[in-house]
């Protein structure tokens, strides 16, 4: 059904992942199409969503960092994923999560790739692929186009409690030394943004492929399934608006390949729609009518949507008499601050609300285990129950090296629905609380956690982060790992069971110590490397 494709390379999904690997297969000199079911997002790809005080400006709500915060909260489902999608806060837009996600860009240190990578994935193998992204993707600590550094009262209290107080070193968070270590560091947040403008590979490697003939991109198209003959995939079914949503074929040259970038919820999903993965899984979607292979042609892969991640989250609401807190506000910002943004992309509305970061590790017992990441970020402002001035939010996230993790499964309608409980492991209850007892016991008397006691004990720290309330058991929406490399891909992230067919998104990315974007695209560009040197299916 798939005859005269002219397609080497389909790419499903346009977030980090699929724009990184479509940009580089693209420039290997294969003939390239990107596929993204959503719209637009940036101004530059159409995307023209706005409050009235952008208007005349080439400006949407996606290019200004700012707005990140109200990007999410003002319902607008142009930009996010409906529950028909996906059952999760995802977005479906051009550049995923990338255009409407804080910006944190934050270099994973050595160690995550030595101890969480295979063989031909260890920081030594990683080495050009670091140094495509930094040299290709702008990033900075100081977004303010006058140079000027804004909202630092929360930065400075931080780091009088955590610098002079804790012992932690004030770094450059994606400078030297060469093994980006993240322990016991602090510093300003890095963004990837530009000109006081979010940036992102929607503005970088998109725009690169853009300007080659090899590379077509199609957005408002949505991928059913990848087509297959056997273990060999010829193309995808796909859905397009832009012909009255009719479903149609896509197919392959002979001898080429489609890699799926649809994010680690996605990806398994679209690999089980495929007739791909667990065979339990398969027999459900089967007897619903969703799968109408049949079984003799289903891949056995139990690693689809096997142990997937998100970071852990929890709210500490701290208050001080030296804090100022900001609010950001969507469509009526303090005149100053809109007029120092419109007219020199200065001031506040550079940045997505985060003041510092800082990392630390937490000592695991046992042979071959491994110590815990956590990671805190402080915000501008309170939030829940306590937004009065002069209170800042400490987001603490375990990150990685945790022991639980979960597993995509579909609901009744074939659609990814992620696990939930990810403090199922008691030891990563009792890190997370190690870390946060840690910090407290150098709190400044002039610094108040509001929801949770100061001289709590560990054990009272344990089962607060892992008891249900609006500040503990968060999800962050940093889904990954749930088509781990040399279990659901092999090292080279081609499927296994498959001759042709790649993952390339978080889903191969195991969890790591800092926000995920950076590794992500540090991981495309090293499987491009791989799938290039094994060159074209035959
Ligand atoms: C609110 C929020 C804030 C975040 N903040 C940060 C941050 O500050 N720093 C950081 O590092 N990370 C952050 N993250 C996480 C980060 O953005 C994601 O981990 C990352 O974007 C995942 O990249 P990806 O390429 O795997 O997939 P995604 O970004 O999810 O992109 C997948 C794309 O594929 C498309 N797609 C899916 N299925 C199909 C289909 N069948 N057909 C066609 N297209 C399809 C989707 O529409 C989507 O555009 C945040 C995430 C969210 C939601």
């Amino acid at each position: 059904s798939c005859d005269g494709g002219e397609w080497d390379v389909i790419v499903v999904g346009s977030g980090p992942g699929g724009i990184v690997t479509a940009d580089r297969m693209s420039e290997a000199g294969k003939k390239v199409l990107l596929l993204e079911q959503g719209g637009p997002s940036y101004f530059v790809t159409g995307g023209h969503a706005r409050p009235g005080w952008l208007n005349g400006t080439e400006l949407s709500r996606v290019d200004v960092p700012g707005l990140y915060k109200s990007i999410f909260t003002i319902t607008d489902g142009d930009l996010m994923c409906k529950p028909d999608v996906v059952n999760a806060y995802q977005a479906c837009t051009i550049g995923g999560a990338t255009a409407v996600n804080a910006g944190l860009f934050f270099q994973p240190p050595a160690s995550d790739w030595d101890q969480y990578f295979p063989v031909g994935w260890k920081n030594e193998d990683m080495q050009s692929a670091i140094e495509k992204v930094r040299s290709k993707q702008p990033s900075t600590d100081n977004p303010s186009q006058d140079g000027k550094r804004y909202l630092q009262s929360g930065f400075e209290a931080a780091k009088q409690w955590l610098v002079k107080g804790a012992g932690y070193a004030e770094v450059g968070l994606n400078d030297g030394p060469s093994d980006h270590s993240k322990s016991k560091v602090f510093g300003h947040p890095i963004w990837n943004y530009e000109g006081g403008q979010r940036s992102g590979p929607v503005k970088t490697y998109l725009q690169s492929a853009l300007k080659r003939s090899n590379f077509a991109f199609q957005s408002g198209t949505k991928v059913h399934r990848v087509l297959r003959d056997g273990d060999v995939a010829i193309g995808v079914a796909a859905q397009c608006k832009s012909a009255a949503n009719a479903t149609t074929n896509i197919c392959l040259k002979k001898g080429g390949q489609v890699i799926l970038s649809a994010g680690a919820l996605l990806s398994p999903q679209l690999l089980m729609w495929s007739g791909i993965g667990d065979p339990a899984a398969l027999t459900n979607l089967s007897t619903s009518g969703l799968l109408t292979q049949s079984p003799q042609d289903w891949i056995n892969n139990t690693a689809v949507g096997d142990k997937v991640f998100d970071n852990p989250n929890t709210f500490i609401e701290l208050q001080s008499a030296s804090v100022s807190s900001y609010e950001y506000n969507y469509s009526n910002p303090v005149a100053a601050d809109r007029d120092l943004y419109v007219k020199s992309r200065s001031g506040p509305y550079t940045f997505g609300s985060q003041t510092s970061a800082f990392w630390d590790f937490i000592p695991q017992a046992g042979n071959g285990t491994h110590a815990i990441g956590c990671q805190g970020t402080i915000d501008s402002a309170g939030f829940g129950n306590y937004t009065a001035n002069g209170t800042m939010t400490l987001n603490v996230y375990g990150t990685s090296g945790l022991h639980s993790t979960g597993r995509v499964s579909l609901d009744a309608k074939g659609i990814a629905l992620p696990a939930a409980n990810f403090y199922a492991d008691p030891r990563d209850a009792a890190a997370i609380a190690t870390f946060i007892h840690g910090i407290f016991a150098k709190l400044p008397a002039g610094l108040t956690p509001l929801n949770v006691a100061r001289n709590a004990t560990l054990a009272q720290l344990t089962t607060w982060v892992s008891t249900f309330s609006p500040y503990t058991m968060g999800n962050v929406q940093h889904w990954s790992s749930s088509c781990r490399l040399e279990a659901c891909v092999d090292a080279d992230a081609k499927v296994v069971g498959m001759s042709n067919l790649f993952v390339v998104d978080a889903s191969i990315v195991p969890p790591l110590t800092v926000n995920p974007v950076m590794g992500i695209m540090i991981a495309a560009e090293r499987a491009v490397e791989r799938i290039l040197a094994l060159g074209g299916y035959e």
